[in-house]
Parts: C-alpha cells; structure tokens; sequence
C-alpha cells in the first residue's frame, strides 16, 4: 500500500455573489506521493470495474437488502409556501451523495440504472462494483469537502426561479419547485408523491442537464413515467416536460458571462492566447452509435456559446469521466490537456458545459486532478469557469424558460418523441407514448379556459 501525503492546495471559487460560500478554500488533498502511480491506480480501478463486469460469481446480496429503505420528505417550497401550489415544478437530475456515507447507496442505484447502463445479470453484478467503487469515490468526495453540493445548488436555483416565476407568471401562480433526484434522496418518486400530495395542478417535469442524453434525462424521464403509470389510476396532475434547452438564450448568456469573467483573471498580454477547452461528461460509443443526441446537442451549446463570446479564442470540445474499460466518446479532457501542452500551449481555460451546478467532476477530476496537478506537471497555466450555481443570470433563464414552456402549452419538445434509431429500450417507448398523450389533455384543458375567460368576460 502506498503511503498518504497530505497536501493543501488553495482553490478559488470564482463567484463573487452572496451566495458563494468562500472565495478561497483551503482544501485538503490526499494524495499517493506518486502521480503516474496515481493513474496506474486509475486504470487498474477500470480493469476492477472489467472484472466485475464479465465475473459471474458475485454477491448473492440482492439489490433491495443494499439499499435503505428510509422516507424522506422534500419539502423544497416556494416563497408562496402557505398558499396551495397551482403549479409545480420538478427539477430533475442524477444528484449526488451529500456525505461520503451515502455514496454506497448512490453508487447502488446507479449502478442498478438500466436505462442508464446495461450489464448482464446487473442485480447482482451492479452492486457488486458499486462497492468495490466505493472507498476510491468516497476518498474523492472527502477531498471535495465530503460530499456533493448538487442538492444545495438545486434547492437554491428552484428557490429563486419560482420567486421570479410568481412575478413574471401571475397566471400560473403560486409556484413550487421539488427537487426529484434519480439516485438520491429526494428521489424522483418522492417528489411526485409530494406533489400529489400538495394537490399541485399543472406539474412541469423540468429537466437539470440542458443536452439531452437517454443516460440522463432520458432515464429521469422514465423513471417518472414509470413511476406515475405505477399508480393505476390517472395522475390527477396536467404534466408536461421541459425535455431538453442546449440553445436557450439565457442559458448561452450565463455560460458566456462566467468564461468571459475568467478570462479576465489570465494575465493580459496572454488573453489572447487562451484556449477555451469546453468539457462535458463522456458517453459510451455503444450509447452513441444508438443514435443518443447528448453529443450534437453539446456541441450545440459549445457553438452557441462561442458566437456569444465573438470566437474570441479558440476552442475545443473534449470529454471527461469514463467509467470503466469500454471505449467512450473522446478525445478525453486530461489527454487533450496533456496534447495541448506537447505542442506548447501554456493557457488552458476550462469549462464544464453539460452540467449546471458543481459536483464531483468540477470540484475534484477539474480543478484537482487536471487544473492544479496537470497544470503543475506540466508547468502551464490551467483556469476553471464558474459552474452556473447560483448565476443570476442562469437561474432568470430557468425561470423564463418555464414560463415559455406554459404559454406554449406544448407536453414536450418534438425531439423527445422520436426514439434513438437503434432504441432497445421498450420504456422509452411507452414514456414517449405517455408524454404524446397528455398533449391532447393539455389542449382540452386550454380550450375549457379560454372558454370559461370568455364567459367571464360577457357576464
Ligand atoms: C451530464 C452528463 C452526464 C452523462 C451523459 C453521464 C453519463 C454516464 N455516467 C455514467 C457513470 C457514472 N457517472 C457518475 C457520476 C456523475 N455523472 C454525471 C453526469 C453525467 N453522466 C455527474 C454530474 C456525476 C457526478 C455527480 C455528483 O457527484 O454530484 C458516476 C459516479 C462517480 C464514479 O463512480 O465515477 C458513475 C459511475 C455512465 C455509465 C454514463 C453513461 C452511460
Ligand atoms: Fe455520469
């Protein structure tokens, strides 16, 4: 066993807004004193990750007897929290372990997520390589403060959208946001069970990745749809989906401001020369080949985002984050880094595009292992952009994205409708279905109010 070395290293958080909870950290890093050792140790986690997927003899521990069966309430409310929520909003995501205790069960679920992954007999194999994962992840979270900001993010987002939503949409008034996560709590049927609960009429399945990608949302999305159709009777809620937004104006303004502010922090005279490496998680070939949108809608963003900025610098797209031994979309994030640097560039701004607050692979795989150490390594200077977090720009482009989504009356994007071409997956089909359907709900609701408006106004 290698020997620890405790190291601190001061990461900024760019933020300067109220709500950022420091400007420098000082972060504890445990490290091997070895940093080709420390990759060696990488890849033989991925070899791990090979053996358990084509070993049959795993635990006979089934999936249920890992996973705690506890009840957590998600009362994430609106500033209107006393008056009864018209309308509600689920704001989806994968979400993340709060402490370094619950990364067994979040690794669990995952790992169990077959619209997100599929492996042979993965009942069992699944939790199987969520444990032998989960010291290295837990010691990755520990090293980021001991566990996920997603919820925190979230929360504060779907507190400040539904604030502006109350002004800006008086018609669909009050609003309430529920955070729905798929492999945490508050889990995505929780949330819903709660919005039921709260007699919510109109509920808006808003997804948090703004790419869409059947791993993501597309899981999310059968989830609540499997979870609703579970219920045998109709849900008594109006349901529409916000499904995808990678061009989203306010979206492409909050990334642009954040890059902007960044590179402000490299010397002058070397502006310039900055190259803008936009990062976002990787996918599996076998996902892309299926026909899975995730990559061009990325590259959609990454676009959109350059025209706002001018092309002031150039830029690349690469990707970050595969798991495991099978071949995933490239280049990867750390090998374009290392290219780059052989070819002599010693300016590197990264952005992470595909998610919208930090986690695990901003705040450890970005700034740690790539910024800071590769930056060291190489003797180059490598930056981070702000994730959007608490952007106020970012979170009025939520709130207006919701309320064009009402006033379209639409169920869903018609992307979301058509199923990847090579589609093996028999829920994505059915949710699909389902979404169509409330269309048809949800124009018949439309026609009863302008009838009723116009009654009013005769009266
Ligand atoms: C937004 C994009 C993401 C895509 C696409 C995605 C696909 C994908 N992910 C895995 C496996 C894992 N992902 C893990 C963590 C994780 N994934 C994303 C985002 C996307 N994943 C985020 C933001 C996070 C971190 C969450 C947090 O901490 O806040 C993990 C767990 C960490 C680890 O064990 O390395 C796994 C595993 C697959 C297989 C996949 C596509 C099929
Ligand atoms: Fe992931």
């Amino acid at each position: 066993m290698k020997g620890l070395v405790t190291r601190y290293l001061h990461v900024k958080y760019q933020s300067p807004t109220p709500y950022s909870s420091r400007d420098i950290a000082q972060v504890k890093v445990l490290s091997t004193d070895d940093d080709n050792d420390d990759n060696d140790n990488d890849n033989d986690d991925d070899d791990d990750d090979a053996e358990a997927l084509t070993c049959r003899s795993f635990l006979n521990q089934s999936s249920e007897t890992m996973l705690p069966n506890l009840s957590y309430g998600c009362r994430h409310s609106s500033s209107e929290s006393s008056r009864q929520p018209k309308t509600g909003i689920l704001m989806m995501n994968m979400g993340g372990p709060e402490t370094v205790d619950d990364v067994q069960p979040f690794l669990n679920r995952l790992f169990l997520d077959r619209d997100l992954m599929q492996m042979p007999a993965q009942s069992t194999l699944g939790p199987a390589i969520a444990k032998r994962r989960t010291p290295r992840i837990q010691e990755q979270y520990r090293q980021i403060g001991g566990g996920s900001p997603i919820k925190k993010w979230t929360e504060l987002q779907g507190k400040e959208m539904v604030k502006i939503l109350d002004q800006i949409s008086p018609e669909t008034a009050p609003h309430k946001f529920y955070v729905g996560f798929r492999y945490v709590h508050p889990l995505t049927e929780e949330a819903i069970d709660e919005m039921e609960r709260d007699g919510v009429e109109r509920g808006v399945a808003f997804t948090q990745y703004p790419q869409y990608s059947c791993a993501t949302t597309g899981s999310s999305i059968n989830a609540w749809y499997r979870h609703i159709n579970s219920k045998g009777e109709p849900s008594k809620i109006s349901w529409s989906c916000i499904d995808r937004w990678p061009t989203h104006p306010g979206l492409v303004k909050a990334f642009a401001e954040n890059i902007r502010e960044e590179l402000e922090r490299f010397p002058e005279e070397k502006r310039n020369d900055v190259i803008i490496l936009f990062s976002a998680h990787s996918l599996p070939l076998k996902a892309v080949n299926r026909g899975d949108p995730y990559p061009a809608e990325v590259g959609s963003t990454v676009l959109r985002v350059m025209e706002e900025l001018g092309h002031c610098n150039p830029y690349r797209l690469v990707w970050q984050s595969k798991v495991g031994p099978l071949p995933w979309l490239g280049p990867q994030t750390d090998e374009a880094i290392e290219g780059l640097a052989k070819q002599g560039k010693e300016n590197l701004l990264l952005v992470p595009i595909a998610f919208t607050s930090d986690h695990i692979e901003t705040l450890f795989e970005l700034d740690l292992e790539y910024a800071h150490e590769l930056g060291a390594k190489h003797k180059i200077n490598i930056r981070r952009a702000a994730s959007m977090n608490d952007s106020k720009t970012f979170i009025q482009a939520q709130a207006d994205l919701v309320k064009s989504h009402l006033e379209s009356n639409q169920a869903c994007s018609r992307q979301l409708l058509l199923r990847c071409p090579m589609c093996t997956n028999a829920t994505c089909g059915k949710a699909k279905e389902f979404i169509g359907s409330q269309q048809e709900l949800l124009d018949t609701l439309k026609a009863q109010s302008q009838a009723d408006k116009k009654m009013k106004a005769q009266a």
